[in-house]
């Protein structure tokens, strides 16, 4: 039998006069060849679909082909926030969410030729001073991009494609360059349904490039608060990665302080104190708030964005760690900016959120002075703000440190409260230094520092309560003034 086997198998066919046993093992090996072929093309859609299904929201999209080739418009439209996001908000409303009223001087609007609107006094007189109370709306929780049908499946924001991005920007004309920073050029665009957007374009040429896209997503790309600017979504394309803001309309505090706002204006006491009132309450939300916290790590006055009411929204997260809980620091590579850079991370690479309250306390210092953190322009005594700031205090002359382009001078207590709470956030000792929703009740608080009628009434009622405590006649009458 297995001699006719044999016999048939070496049987010639009439197809190239080849072997029967030559053409089975030609049909196997194309049918091998064929499966081979097929299988990995059914896993990845498979493996596609799943994790669409299971991306928590937190994840930044694997940046791969299975990216490039998924179609955006294949995501559901019901973009529904997750436990988590829900987790977000209600952690949000707890902390100093609540509105806040800003008092706007009326002084400056008998002045003919200089008038105040909005916190800026104007120096053309364009707009018609008045005395007002503004109040900040709490934020809306609904997008500002209604109409827009991509939506990312990571949870939150949309998810853009090259080309969305190129119509916004004008095929990133230089026209619209708003500014460049370290990793990146920002472009100033508006999408399909005609809302701004800051568009940041990451130079792709820096070993650092996907880790800041990535840390960006990460780090708020979830998170919602007044004073942080919103990240509306992101492109990754290619080597692309971009990534899409609300545009902030009315510069940088740097700008208002030093640079290009100048010609507007300048801040008055009252813009500048709103302006980190909000900083501080941004930190504390980021600090305080959320799981994991966020530590912003370059803290300055060019990363704090201002709108037209004169809020302060937080940007530029790219070097921002992520701390989970129980987790006291971390050591990192020092990063962050020149001046602003807390000791204990620079000397040693110790980073926790006290560095950012470090970092808060010099931008407070620059908001009170007007003065660059380090200035190799002045003589050396007051080339490096803090350490000249000490002195000032130390020698009872801080009525001098006030920045002279500010007419309407600040009372004497609100001085010394801006003082001592920046003072108290450049503690040398990270241990030392306030949380910052410490200093937001510091900055807020009309009892700090104490009044000197507070301290002494402080210490009448201090009196009172040793002489009650030794004499139980007048204990028991409750009358101290015997
Ligand atoms: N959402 C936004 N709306 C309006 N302007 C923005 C926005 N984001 C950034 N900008 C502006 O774009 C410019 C570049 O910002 P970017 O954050 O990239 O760098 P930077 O802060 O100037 O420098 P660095 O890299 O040292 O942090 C700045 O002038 C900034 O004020």
């Amino acid at each position: 039998m297995a001699s006719g086997l044999n016999f048939q198998l070496s049987k010639r066919t009439h197809i190239f006069h080849l072997k029967v046993w030559v053409l089975v093992a030609i049909f196997v090996g194309v049918f091998i060849v064929i499966i081979l072929l097929v299988l990995p093309f059914c896993r990845s859609r498979k493996r596609s679909r799943k994790a669409n299904d299971s991306l928590p929201i937190s994840q930044i999209p694997v940046v791969s082909k299975e990216i490039k080739e998924i179609r955006v418009d294949q995501y559901s439209a019901n973009r529904c926030a997750s436990p988590d996001m829900e987790h977000l908000f209600t952690l949000h409303d707890k902390l100093g969410e609540k509105d806040s009223e800003v008092l706007l001087s009326s002084e400056k609007e008998k002045n003919s030729d200089k008038i105040e609107k909005d916190g800026v006094v104007y120096e053309s007189g364009e707009k018609k001073g008045h005395r007002e109370i503004y109040s900040s709306h709490p934020i809306a929780v609904s997008s500002p991009l209604t109409g827009l049908p991509e939506f990312s499946h990571l949870g939150w924001g949309h998810w853009f494609t090259l080309r969305d991005l190129e119509t916004a920007t004008n095929r990133f004309s230089k026209e619209n360059i708003i500014g460049e920073g370290g990793y990146g050029v920002v472009y100033r665009g508006h999408l399909m349904n005609g809302s701004p957007v800051a568009v940041k374009k990451i130079l792709n040429d820096f070993g650092q490039a996907e880790k800041e896209f990535r840390v960006e997503v990460e780090a708020i790309g979830h998170v919602r608060h007044k004073n942080l600017v919103r990240l509306l979504g992101y492109c990754v394309e290619g080597t692309h990665r971009l990534l899409v803001y609300e545009y902030v309309s009315n510069g940088n505090l740097e700008q208002w302080l030093h640079g290009a706002m100048q010609h507007h204006g300048y801040l008055t006491w009252e813009a500048r104190m709103k302006v980190l009132s909000g900083t501080a309450k941004a930190l504390a939300y980021l600090h305080e708030a959320i799981e994991p916290k966020v530590v912003h790590r370059d803290i300055k006055s060019s990363n704090i964005l201002i709108d037209e009411e004169f809020n302060a929204k937080i940007s530029d997260f790219g070097l921002a760690k992520l701390l989970g809980a129980g987790k006291s620091h971390i050591t990192t590579r020092v990063m962050g900016t020149f001046g602003y850079v807390a000791p204990e991370y620079a000397n040693s690479g110790l980073l926790n959120e006290k560095s950012d309250v470090y970092s808060f306390g010099v931008v407070l210092l620059e908001a009170i002075t007007g003065r660059d953190p380090v200035d190799h322009a002045r003589p050396a005594l007051e080339v490096n703000l803090v350490d000249w700031l000490k002195t000032m205090v130390g020698s009872r002359r801080f009525e001098e440190v006030v920045d002279p382009t500010i007419e309407s001078k600040p009372s004497t207590t609100a001085l010394k409260r801006a003082l001592l709470t920046a003072l108290r956030c450049v503690e040398p000792d990270a241990d030392k230094r306030p949380r910052m929703s410490q200093v937001v009740r510091m900055l807020e608080s009309e009892e700090y520092p104490i009044p000197r009628e507070g301290r002494r009434h402080q210490r009448n009622q201090a009196r009172q309560e040793k002489d009650r405590s030794e004499n139980p006649i007048l204990k028991q009458e409750g009358r101290s003034d015997l």
